[in-house]
């Protein structure tokens, strides 16, 4: 059965996941400090506003005046399509306090309330008829209470699904943390994704894993990743092997490389999915 998918449209990424996202699903960017979620988060929703995704993000790390200053660091204008209503901050940052009361439209005050935030949430979603989400990132919704992170994760799952969003979810995780944010949210969300920085002979490589996507097949390599002006390019075409003596970057067995452009093909040959409301209230 073919599973409607969301482009990405970020190079190599919809060929590791064999022609893109699931429709609907929640998947979590998991990886240590700069190792690329916000940007990689950032891309997605760029990418589908500029071919008609409306999008949201929740700004819970960042100012939203600094998160609209990191999309035009990389040439992203967001500035039109929030102009057009098609593009919503929710600002989880702030608490309202300050300029952003009067400036922002969507601001969430108690951030450990979650049903705040989704009621905030979902008001952007349906406001502007979003596509894709960004929570950036849900790691500050339970770090000091991880006992609730899980029934976090479901309420927002629950509310962006049922939206008919596709939406990722960034997890801070320290360096050196083989985890990707405590088992309660691992297993909730409908699939991983893992950025990595590494440190071999005085030099950093960047690489990325996806380690669980349901309802479709992917890539089990790590593959070499590179942030540029332009945004993140992932070589999905190689492989990296870092061990604790040399890294090895290798080109995919052909095979396997025509297998996953093909069903990038594949999905481009198909109709865009439409949008369809689910949830009940
Ligand atoms: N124009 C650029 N060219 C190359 N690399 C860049 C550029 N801009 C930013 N970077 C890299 O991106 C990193 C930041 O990426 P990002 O903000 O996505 O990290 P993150 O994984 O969200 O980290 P954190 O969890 O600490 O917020 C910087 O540390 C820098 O290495």
């Amino acid at each position: 059965m073919t599973v409607p998918r969301v482009r990405s449209y970020v190079p190599g990424l919809d060929e590791i996941l064999f022609g893109g996202i699931p429709e609907r699903s929640v998947v979590l960017l998991s990886g240590g400090p700069g190792t690329g979620k916000s940007i990689l988060g950032k891309q997605f929703l760029y990418n589908g506003l500029k071919r008609g995704d409306a999008g949201v993000f929740v700004a819970l790390e960042e100012h939203p005046v600094a998160v609209r200053r990191s999309f035009r660091h990389f040439g992203w204008d967001i500035a039109q399509y929030e102009r057009e209503g098609k593009f919503a901050i929710v600002d989880a940052f702030t608490g309202g306090v300050g300029t952003a009361a009067q400036r922002e439209r969507y601001i969430v005050k108690q951030v450990d309330d979650v049903h705040e935030l989704s009621d905030v949430l979902r008001q952007a979603i349906r406001d502007t008829g979003a596509r894709r989400v960004v929570i950036d990132s849900v790691s500050t919704l339970y770090l000091t209470k991880p006992a609730v992170a899980r029934g976090t994760i479901m309420t927002l799952k629950r509310v962006i699904a049922g939206l008919g969003c596709t939406a990722f979810f960034v997890s801070q995780v320290s360096v050196g943390e083989r985890g990707f944010g405590g088992p309660g949210v691992e297993h909730a969300v409908d699939g991983i994704i893992r950025l990595d920085l590494d440190e071999f002979d005085g030099r950093l490589y960047r690489s990325i894993i996806v380690w669980k996507m349901r309802d479709t097949k992917h890539s089990m390599v790590r593959h070499p990743m590179e942030i540029k002006d332009g945004g993140i390019e992932i070589m999905w075409d190689k492989y990296i092997k870092i061990t604790g003596s040399s890294v090895r970057i290798e080109p995919l067995p052909k095979e396997e490389a025509e297998a996953m452009r093909k069903a990038v093909e594949d999905v481009e040959k198909q109709p865009a999915p439409k949008k369809i409301e689910i949830e009940e209230e």
